[in-house]
C-alpha cells in the first residue's frame, strides 16, 4: 500500500453523488481545498433547499466549516461526468446511478465509497468501459440536520481496483487518490481493496445487525454474554465461507478484530440500527444478504446469519407497518 500525495489539482471536477454524510466529508474538505467539487442532489427541490441553507456547514472540533460548491440535479446536469465519487449507502446506489446515466461518460472514473458488498458487479455491467474503483473508509461522520453534519472521528480510507478492473497503470490510481485527498482525510492506495473490503463486510455482519437485534449500542455487544456468543457464531460462519472461497488468510484474526472495533466504537449505534430507528430501509442485503449468497454458491452452511437476515428483514417490515 501507498500513501497517497495530496498536491494534485483535478483537470475535471469530482462529482458526488449522495450527498449524505461521507459525500458531504469529502465535498467540504475538498472544496476548502479549492478542488473543483460538485453536489449531485435528488431533484431541483433539494438544490434549492442547499442554496437556502447556505450550503453544508461541517463541525469538526469546535470548529464550523462551509461548503458552497455548485450543486445540480439530474435534470440540471449538463457536462459529462468524468470522475465521480458515489457515496449514497447501498441499496440507493444503483437508482441513484440510473438516474445520472445518460450524463456519465463512457469512460468514466466511478469511485465506490460505501460499506456493503455486491453493487459492483451490476456497476460493472451498466458502465462496461468505466474505470471502477472501490474504497473503504473509517472516518465516522454523522448528519445533525439537512446539511449539517459532524466530523466524529478521524480514519484512514483506503482505495483499489475493484477485481477484474485492472487499470493499465498504477500510477493512474496514485493520481486518482491524490486528487482526493483533502486533508485531513487521508487517502492511501491498496493493491488489495477486496481483502480490506471482505474484512470490512465481516466486521459489519458482526456488529450492524447484532445491535438491531439487542436494540443496543456497539459495545454493549460485548458486556451481553448472549450477544457476545451470538457474534462468536457469525463470526465462525464468515470464516467457514472464507475458507470455501479460498480466501481464510484474509480473515486471520477476525474475531480480535470485531471485538477492537465494538470496543473503540462501544458508544456508537451503528448506522443500521439508526436506519431501523429512524425507519428507513437498511444496508442488510449489501452485507448479511451478501453472505448468504455467497454461502449459498460455495456451499456452505450458514443458518446463524441466515437466521439475522429474516430477522432484520422481519424487524424493519414491521416498522413499516
Ligand atoms: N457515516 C459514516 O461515518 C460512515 C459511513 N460509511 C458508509 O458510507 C456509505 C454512506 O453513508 P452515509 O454518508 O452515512 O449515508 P447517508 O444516508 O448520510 O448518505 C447517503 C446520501 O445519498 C443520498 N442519495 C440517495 N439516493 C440518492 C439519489 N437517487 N440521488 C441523489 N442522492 C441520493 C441520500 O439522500 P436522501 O437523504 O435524500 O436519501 C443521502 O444524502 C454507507 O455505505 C455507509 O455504510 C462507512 C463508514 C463510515
Ligand atoms: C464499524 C461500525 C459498526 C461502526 O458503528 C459501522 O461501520 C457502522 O455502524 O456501519
Amino acid at each position: 500500500m501507498s500513501k497517497a500525495n495530496p498536491h494534485n489539482t483535478p483537470q475535471h471536477p469530482w462529482y458526488i453523488l449522495g450527498a449524505g454524510a461521507i459525500g458531504s466529508l469529502w465535498a467540504t474538505y475538498g472544496f476548502q481545498s479549492g478542488a473543483d467539487i460538485r453536489l449531485i442532489l435528488r431533484d431541483q427541490k433539494a438544490v434549492n433547499d442547499y442554496l437556502q441553507h447556505g450550503g453544508i456547514h461541517l463541525s469538526i472540533e469546535g470548529k464550523a466549516l462551509i461548503c458552497t460548491a455548485p450543486a445540480e440535479c439530474p435534470s440540471s446536469l449538463a457536462t459529462p461526468i468524468k470522475y465521480l465519487l458515489i457515496t449514497t449507502k447501498a441499496q440507493q446506489t444503483l437508482d441513484a446511478l440510473n438516474s445520472i446515466k445518460p450524463h456519465i461518460s463512457d469512460h468514466a472514473v466511478l469511485l465506490l465509497l460505501q460499506n456493503g458488498l455486491g453493487i459492483v458487479e451490476h456497476i460493472r455491467q451498466a458502465f462496461p468501459l468505466a474505470t471502477i474503483l472501490q474504497g473503504s473508509t473509517t472516518e465516522g461522520c454523522y448528519r445533525q440536520s439537512a446539511y449539517e453534519f459532524v466530523h466524529a472521528g478521524h480514519g484512514h480510507t483506503y482505495i483499489g481496483n475493484a477485481s477484474q478492473d485492472h487499470l493499465q497503470d498504477d500510477t493512474r490510481l496514485t493520481e486518482i487518490a491524490n486528487t482526493l485527498s483533502f486533508p485531513p482525510l487521508a487517502i492511501s492506495i491498496s493493491d488489495n481493496i477486496d481483502e480490506i473490503l471482505w474484512r470490512k463486510l465481516a466486521v459489519n455482519c458482526a456488529i450492524n445487525p447484532m445491535t438491531v437485534i439487542y436494540n443496543c449500542r456497539n459495545g454493549e455487544l460485548l458486556t451481553n454474554p448472549k450477544s457476545r456468543n451470538h457474534m462468536t457464531e457469525v463470526v465462525n460462519e464468515i470464516i467457514n465461507v472464507s475458507t470455501a472461497m479460498n480466501r481464510d488468510h484474509w480473515l486471520t484474526g477476525l474475531h480480535e478484530l470485531v471485538i477492537d472495533v465494538a470496543t473503540s466504537t462501544a458508544q456508537n449505534r451503528s448506522s443500521m440500527l439508526q436506519d431501523v430507528q429512524a425507519g428507513r430501509r437498511t444496508e442488510i442485503d449489501a452485507i448479511t444478504g451478501y453472505l448468504c449468497q455467497l454461502a449459498k454458491k460455495y456451499g456452505v452452511d450458514v443458518p446463524i446469519n441466515q437466521q439475522i437476515l429474516s430477522e432484520i428483514n422481519r424487524i424493519s417490515a414491521l416498522d413499516k407497518c
